[in-house]
């Protein structure tokens, strides 16, 4: 199996330069991108022995839906940029996998013709000011089989990627389209980031859909708190893989606090830098339910489509159950925080 940064080099030589740096690149400087990665490696491991480990397990439930790691895909747009099967080929090999494929709302191949491949499926959304198209799409997406719904709300406006400026990156090229974003004369709309969104909002959204809901990209501690009284159903912890705001917490650094104001209440996954079993158990230590991964996917879908995706997928898998056991535990649920330094 070959690692994610032999895949990395791989995608960045077949991917066309403009579209390498979109999915690689962060917003401003990159600082909050890098300490993404750097947090993890910051924090070292300080491991248990003689727990018998023989027999232990990685599968978690969250929300409801069944993961037999505590792994799962973010949501990240346009995957037929990386290759032609595209978001057919992620879903495929994260069923594979037994773990959660979350549908971006920007995908290039509809929600319908992803859920028909994928296991259990997730839909990301990016709230719309229409409100009869946003409700539109959450219908189609929970009509397909998503068995929960992802607001992410890091992005009330796009952040600034140098990258995608000075690539002048702006527009998918032809025959691809943002699949979820056709009206019903099939017209194509422009995604909009919902600078408006607020928590009034989120009442309304509960009561058109019936999927558990979570949020995407909650760093404040008060935020969490908030979410929590407000009967949401998971959080997840992002700064968007720093594409958002440069400068921002790591969201490793971010984990901690929000573990201890949630205390259980509900799931909590952190996304942003995971490349190896050992981040994985650092960040379930550290208090996350299960972590999601993104550009990791997208490298090994731009490498080698479905194939590349499932060794993605199968190493984070191997990994994660070595370092697991070899900090003395037997499920996700007995790694502790004092685990890590
Ligand atoms: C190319 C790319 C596209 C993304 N598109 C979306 C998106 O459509 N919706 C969303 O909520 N997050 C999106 N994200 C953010 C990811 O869901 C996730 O938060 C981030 O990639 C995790 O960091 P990692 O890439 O270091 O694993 C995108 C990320 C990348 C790299
Ligand atoms: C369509 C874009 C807004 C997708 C996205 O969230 C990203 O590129 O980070």
């Amino acid at each position: 199996m070959r690692t994610i940064a032999e895949l990395e080099a791989i995608a960045r030589e077949r991917l066309d330069p403009a579209h390498y740096d979109y999915y690689a690149g962060g917003a401003g400087e990159e600082a909050t991108l890098r300490a993404n990665e750097r947090e993890f490696h910051d924090r070292v491991l300080v491991p248990r022995v003689l727990r018998a480990v023989g027999k232990h397990e990685l599968a978690v439930e969250i929300a409801g839906s069944p993961l037999s790691m505590p792994i799962l895909v973010c949501p990240t747009a346009f995957h037929r940029l990386a290759h032609p099967d595209g978001e057919l080929a992620t879903a495929r090999a994260t069923a594979e996998a037994g773990t959660v494929f979350v549908c971006s709302m920007a995908s290039t191949t509809a929600v319908e013709d992803v859920a028909k491949v994928a296991d259990v499926l997730w839909f990301q959304l990016y709230f719309q000011s229409d409100r009869k198209f946003t409700e539109a799409v959450l219908n189609r997406a929970e009509n397909a089989g998503a068995r929960a719904l992802v607001v992410t709300v890091d992005s009330a406006v796009r952040g600034r990627r140098e990258r995608e400026y000075r690539n002048a990156f702006h527009d998918l090229p032809p025959g691809l389209a943002a699949e979820n974003m056709r009206d019903e004369t099939g017209r194509v709309r422009d995604i909009e980031m919902p600078a408006d969104l607020t928590w009034e909002d989120l009442d309304w959204l509960r009561e058109v859909t019936n999927m558990p809901m979570f949020l995407k990209g909650v760093v404040h501690p008060e935020d969490a708190r908030r979410a929590v009284a407000a009967g949401i159903d998971g959080i997840f912890v992002s700064n968007h893989g720093g594409r958002q705001l440069d400068g921002e917490i790591s969201s490793l650094a971010a984990l901690p606090e929000i573990a201890s104001i949630v205390d259980g209440r509900v799931p909590l996954i952190l996304d942003g830098g995971v490349r190896s079993g050992a981040d994985v158990v650092k960040a379930l230590a550290l208090g996350a339910d299960a972590v999601g991964v993104g550009r990791p996917v997208l490298w090994g879908l731009a490498a080698a489509g479905q194939e590349g995706v499932a060794e993605v997928l199968e190493r984070l898998r191997e990994e994660t159950d070595t370092a697991l056991a070899l900090c003395g535990a037997r499920n996700p649920g007995e790694l502790t925080a004092d685990l890590v330094r």
